[in-house]
């Protein structure tokens, strides 16, 4: 078993790029083990919170807890070390590295329980492509290692940023049981989509952001059975 989920706790969060501002009062609590998708329109400022909860942009004002344990000021690595871990948006493989070396430096670094053999136990397929260059690999398979190189790093936290993006949809449904399986473990899981059938298909619960802050929190269910709002908020049918 990995390292129980811990509860994320975003309070209040300011964070922007120069002198603009895009996170404008980001109010947001996962508790440990949850699985949560963050949903919104393009440009609102998903991927800044992301970013801003891993420290690549730093928080201008309000606090960011990880079980409990303040990560505002920290800088990227120790926030890793607190157990926070991304799969950044492009997925971001070392293209001329084979797979089982781009997993090899991630275990290097290695702070939870995961192994390398664990990775391939839970992604078959990386295995089977272990010798392939990451630039050798469909985006389904980078999506794979991306998430097999974050869970090397032991996240009690994974943040995932539209892991979907490009997949067709049967690779998509592949991810998402991948997912799964990591919020069954316990694992506390933010994720950022637009296909919402992908997010539905994983999430607890549904925040929806508007201009830099969360305007509506509800259950999938909850969500689903209100189409209008849906709409309103995501422009969507
Ligand atoms: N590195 C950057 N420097 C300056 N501005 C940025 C940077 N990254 C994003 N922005 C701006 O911040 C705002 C929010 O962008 P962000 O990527 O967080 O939105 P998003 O909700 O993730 O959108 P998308 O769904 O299109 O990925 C946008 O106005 C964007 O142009």
């Amino acid at each position: 078993m990995s390292a129980a989920g811990a509860d994320l706790r975003i309070h209040g969060v300011e964070a922007g790029y120069g002198g603009s501002t895009v996170l404008t009062g980001v109010d947001l609590h996962l508790a440990a083990g949850e699985t949560v998708a963050l949903l919104g329109r393009n440009g609102v400022g998903k991927t800044t919170l992301m970013s801003t909860i891993m420290g690549f942009v730093r928080t201008l004002e309000g606090s960011i807890h990880v079980g409990g344990e303040d990560v505002t000021s920290l800088p990227t690595h120790a926030r890793a070390r607190v157990g926070v871990a991304i799969v950044p948006q492009g997925r971001r493989v070392f293209a001329p590295l084979t797979v089982h070396n781009n997993l090899r430096i991630a275990e290097s670094k290695r702070s939870g329980d995961w192994t390398l053999e664990r990775v391939y136990e839970l992604m078959p397929r990386l295995r089977e492509r272990r010798g392939n260059r990451g630039d050798q690999l469909s985006g389904g398979e980078q999506q794979m290692l991306a998430i097999g190189r974050a869970l090397l790093l032991g996240p009690r936290v994974l943040l995932l940023d539209e892991p979907s993006d490009g997949l067709a949809p049967a690779i998509v449904e592949q991810v998402m049981g991948i997912v799964r399986e990591l919020a069954g473990e316990g694992i506390t899981v933010l994720i950022v989509e637009q296909d919402l059938r992908a997010a539905f298909s994983v999430a607890d619960r549904i925040s929806v952001m508007e201009k830099g802050r969360i305007v509506h929190e509800s259950t999938v269910h909850e969500f689903r059975s209100d189409a209008d709002r849906a709409r309103r908020l995501l422009g969507v049918a």
